[in-house]
Order: structure tokens, then sequence, then C-alpha cells
């Protein structure tokens, strides 16, 4: 049984991977991802940017082990052609037990978690839920203390630990299910648009909580964000998506100086005046 290797580098790989929505309603199936490869060096953090409806969210979730962890049947996301592995694990016929280790060990981060925070918990018991639930034997006082550091980081009180979630802002909820994802120390790790909803005061937090895992954990990260804060801090190596197919890759300075996609030059110039606005702004 193919077991998880935090020391596996490229912690991830994906060759010539094709994913597929079955067809609803007599329908066709759709190929939201077609014939994509790039590889992610162990420690290396990765930005994923494209236009909304190019594959990303769908890589993504594929990529983190979760293409069949939703309810609805039609949007399982089947693997139709090429290759991918997470930390030497191949995402392709898993066994049950092979699917709970990786997910255990890929951290994922769903676009707009924190719209699906447990209503029925605190903020205490959702960010020591995923530790309890692996062993019921852990220091209650270390977890404290990092409980403690990452409240800090993301500028919430340690009050806000006794409320629930419909108590919080939509930001303040975002930046717990951000701390949530991270609790189980993932080595590799997948979010979804993590500042998205947030307002602009309250987005380096979860740049500065994601960089302060990354050099704790020496994480690899794979991050969908157009959030120039968080690119410029995290993200050097980016991938572009277009309508599911791969049109960039490299350093992120390199692609915009050297861009040679049109669609590539319009995101480097799209992200630029967001710069500025961000700028303005402060
Ligand atoms: N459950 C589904 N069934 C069929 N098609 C889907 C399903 N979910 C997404 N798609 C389609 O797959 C394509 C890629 O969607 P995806 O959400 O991966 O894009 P994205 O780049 O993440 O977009 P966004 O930035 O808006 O989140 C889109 O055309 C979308 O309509």
């Amino acid at each position: 049984m193919a077991h998880p290797d935090v020391a596996a580098d490229p912690a991830i790989l994906a060759s010539d991977v094709s994913l597929t929505y079955p067809a609803h309603a007599g329908g066709r199936a759709f190929h939201a991802v077609e014939g994509i490869s790039f590889t992610v060096p162990k420690g290396t953090v990765v930005a994923l940017l494209g236009e909304s409806g190019s594959g990303k969210s769908t890589l993504t979730r594929f990529l983190a082990g979760r293409a069949k962890d939703v309810g609805e049947k039609n949007s399982r996301i089947r693997l139709t052609g090429g290759a991918a592995s997470v930390l030497d694990v191949p995402l392709r016929r898993q066994s049950r037990r092979t699917h709970a280790r990786l997910t255990a060990y890929a951290g994922y981060l769903a676009q707009d978690a924190g719209a699906t925070l447990p209503p029925d918990l605190n903020v205490g018991d959702i960010l020591v839920n995923p530790i309890a639930e692996r062993s019921k034997d852990f220091d209650r006082e270390l977890l404290g203390a990092q409980i403690a550091e990452m409240m800090d980081i993301v500028a919430l009180p340690l009050s806000k630990l006794q409320e629930y979630p419909y108590e919080l802002s939509k930001g303040q909820r975002q930046r717990v299910a951000v701390m949530q994802s991270l609790m189980l120390d993932p080595p590799v790790y997948f979010a979804d648009e993590p500042t998205l909803g947030v307002d602009a005061n309250n987005r380096p937090r979860i740049v500065d909580l994601l960089r302060w895992y990354r050099e704790r954990a020496d994480a690899t990260m794979m991050l969908i964000s157009h959030d120039i804060g968080m690119l410029e801090a995290l993200g050097q190596d980016v991938l572009v998506m277009q309508e599911g197919r791969l049109v960039g890759q490299g350093d992120i300075n390199d692609i915009f100086r050297r861009a040679d996609h049109g669609y590539v030059q319009r995101l480097a110039q799209a992200l630029r005046s967001t710069a500025y606005d961000e700028i303005a702004e402060e």
C-alpha cells in the first residue's frame, strides 16, 4: 500500500493530466482540465492563476485527493488521462486507507471554506477537532500555545475561541478556516483563494499565517490566488491556466516579463493594476 513519503521530491507531480466531470442529465461529460504537466519541488510554493472557469479549483481539488469527496455524484472529478502523484502516492484507484492517509498529509482549504465551518462548534473546538479526531492523546498545553500564536498572527483576540461561526464576520470565519486547515501540520498544502472575501486590512494576516506555516513546516504549497500581497510574499513560481490548459509556467517575474501568450500578458497587466489599487487604498 502506498504510504505518503514526506521526503518525496518533487512533492507534487502531474504528467499530462486530464480531468473530467461526469455527464449531467443527458449532456456530455465536461473536460475541465486537459493535458497538464508540471512538478512542484519539495518545500516550494506555486501559485495557480487563471480566469474564472479555467480549471484551477478542479485541478487543486483533484491533487489534494478530494476528487470524490463531494455529495453529488455529478461533481466527482475523474482522471481521464495522464498520471499524478502527491508525496509519491499515485492519485488513481486508491484503497480507502491510502486515501485517508493521503488526505491526512495533504491539507486542503476549499473555496469559501469560511462559509462551511461547523455551525454547532465554537472556534476553539473547530481548531482542536482535527487533532482530537486523529488521537485523543495530545499535549493540550502545547496545542493551546500553538493556537494562541496562530490567533495572534491572524489578529483574532483569544475571546473569539468561545464564539460560534454565526457570531463572526465573513473575514473572521475565513481566518478560522485557514487556521483549521493547517492544524494537522500537513507537509503538502493546497488552498483555493485563501484571502477571497476578506477585507484589504485583513488579507495580509492570512498571508502572514501561510508564510509562518511554510517556514515552520517547510511545507510544499499550491495556492490559487490573485492576491498580489500573497504572490509577493509566497508565490515565486506560477502556473497560469486558461480553458483547462497550462499557458504559462515558471518564475513569476520571468513569466510576466517575457509573456508570449496574450492571456498571460493581460493577466500580468491586471495584477499590476491591482497592486497599484492596493497601494492607493492604503
Ligand atoms: N460539478 C461540475 N460539473 C460539471 N462541470 C463543472 C463542475 N464544476 C466545475 N465545472 C466546470 O469546470 C470548469 C472549471 O471549473 P473550476 O471551478 O475548476 O474553475 P476555476 O478556474 O477554479 O474557476 P473560479 O476561479 O471561478 O473558481 C468550468 O467550466 C466549470 O463550469
